[in-house]
């Protein structure tokens, strides 16, 4: 057989034990196939059917192979109608390649284990280490069940942020995009950001006028959108609810949240996924959603790492001195380490400070930054309080590459992929241990990588029984670098 090009009889064993359907390729998929000069294999039906199992194989593209058809075809199967999905198929194929042009080759641990899971059609709970690879996880379900022929929301990422919005955005957005060489004649499935300081209107009419495939949206946004009736959950497959513990633990966000689980809980054909590196008593918080219905009973929870919720590579210290001393401290720790970039995570200012007429924290680090740092990297902000244009802008001039040093609020604790991100400062000490966690895991974000990082807190002597608390919690150990 000719190992280059699509062989037709290939497809027969497809086919061979459901021998009531019959194969009929759709001419796109073998235009669009005999193009590309690629050999697809499927798997029987037997093994198409089967329940997941586990997943032996090395790269994505034999994880995501055998199981994406296995989906639809599942699917397919109970529908009298049956018709083969080429360009379902084609599409998955397409993402497969785009995958590896990408270089996402080998699975990362939460990926081998959850996508069998995920495209069988189970709910599931992500919950893997910071920088492990959950959004890609996410989004190869996402592909494996969207028609982008169909013009109707068929999946919805819930984030906390809109920084993070963009970037899953952005993420959706490239592994969409047709590979080298490839031109389908086979519609591209669009993608819309409904996020926090956009523009309402626009996205507006284009809900209406020609609804996107896949939505990422704001908690805020998306519930103006669903309250306003300019779309609706019915169409929606799959629902992804990122970095979920952080929108249950915020008090704007929540009440929201809940709402538009519990709407989404009514609607048929409907897969619930939520993904986070932390999810408090999660045993807890399971029940919790099977008893609210926000998951099928026989969700599952795919916890790696249980034992190290953060990355071995990351190397942790303190360092003590007393507060006037802080400034200083950071300044000599910068030049001393030379990162190749870092962010430096300051505390939000309390509103007793505010009251005072005192500087925020973050205006003084970086008044203080400029005029006394002497070296190469950017000095950048990145806060809440800032206009949304402001943090676009900066998050715009981070990912240029070049160094950088960005002094940032937890906004910037959470999801954000910067992976060239060599160092992280706290300059004051994060309120909980999971705060720290999500802090340190800017860093230590290549997956295959074997460069250590490092996450450095600068502590007035009361703060080390804080730091030893987040040590026992968290299972790490940190260094005390002695001045
Ligand atoms: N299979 C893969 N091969 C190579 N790189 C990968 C793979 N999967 C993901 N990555 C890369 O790993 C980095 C981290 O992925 P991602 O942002 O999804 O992490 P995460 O698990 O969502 O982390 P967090 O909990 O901090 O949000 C990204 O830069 C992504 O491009």
């Amino acid at each position: 057989m000719d190992t280059n090009t699509l062989s037709l009889p290939s497809l027969g064993p497809l086919f061979s034990e459901k021998p009531r359907y019959t194969l009929r390729p759709h001419k796109h998929f073998l235009k669009h196939f005999s193009s590309t000069s690629r050999t697809f294999k499927f798997t029987t039906p037997q093994a198409i059917l089967n329940p997941p199992t586990a997943v032996t194989t090395s790269t994505l593209r034999e994880i995501c192979q055998p199981h994406v058809p296995q989906h639809i075809l599942q699917r397919q199967f109970q529908n009298p109608s049956f018709f083969f999905p080429a360009l379902l198929c084609a599409h998955i194929y397409e993402i497969c390649f785009r995958m590896e042009e990408i270089g996402y080759v080998m699975p990362t641990d939460i990926q081998r284990e959850a996508l069998p899971y995920l495209f069988s059609g189970h709910d599931c709970i992500l919950h893997a280490q910071t920088g492990s690879g959950k959004t890609l996880t996410y989004l190869l379900l996402i592909h494996s069940i969207i028609n982008a022929g169909k013009s109707s929301v068929q999946a919805l990422v819930v984030v906390p942020t809109r920084e993070l919005g963009m970037q899953v955005t952005k993420v959706a957005r490239t592994l969409a995009a047709k590979p080298t060489g490839v031109d389908g004649e086979h519609k591209s499935c669009s993608i819309m950001a409904l996020l926090d300081g956009g523009t309402l209107k626009r996205q507006k009419s284009w809900l209406k006028a020609e609804p996107p495939t896949v939505v990422v949206a704001t908690v805020g946004s998306l519930c103006q959108m669903l309250e306003r009736n300019i779309f609706s959950l019915e169409t929606v497959r799959v629902l992804i609810v990122d970095e979920v513990d952080c929108i249950f633990n915020s008090s704007k966000q929540v009440s929201s949240l809940r709402k538009i689980l519990t709407s989404y809980s009514s609607c048929n054909n409907r897969q619930t996924v939520f993904a986070s590196a932390s999810i408090p008593q999660h045993n807890r918080f399971i029940h919790d959603s099977v008893q609210q219905k926000w998951t099928k009973r026989d969700v599952v929870h795919i916890h790696v790492s249980a034992v190290e919720p953060m990355p071995s590579r990351l190397y942790h210290r303190f360092i003590i001195c007393d507060t006037k001393r802080k400034l200083q401290t950071l300044l000599s720790l910068i030049q001393s380490d030379a990162p190749e970039s870092g962010i430096i995570f300051v505390a939000e200012q309390s509103e007793k400070s505010k009251k005072a007429g005192n500087a925020p924290s973050t205006s003084l680090l970086i008044d203080f930054l400029k005029t006394s740092y002497q070296g190469d990297l950017d000095i950048l902000l990145l806060e809440d309080k800032m206009n949304f244009n402001s943090r676009a802008a900066s998050l715009l001039e981070v990912r240029k590459g070049g160094g950088y040093l960005l002094v940032a609020t937890d906004i910037a604790a959470r999801g954000v992929d910067l992976p060239e991100m060599s160092h992280i400062y706290n300059f004051d000490l994060p309120r909980t241990a999971i705060d720290y966690l999500h802090r340190a895991g800017r860093t230590c974000r290549k997956p295959f990588s074997d460069i250590n990082c490092i996450v450095t807190s600068i502590i007035v002597p009361d703060e080390r029984f804080v730091l030893q608390r987040y040590e026992n919690e968290l299972m790490f150990n940190c260094e005390e670098l002695i001045p």
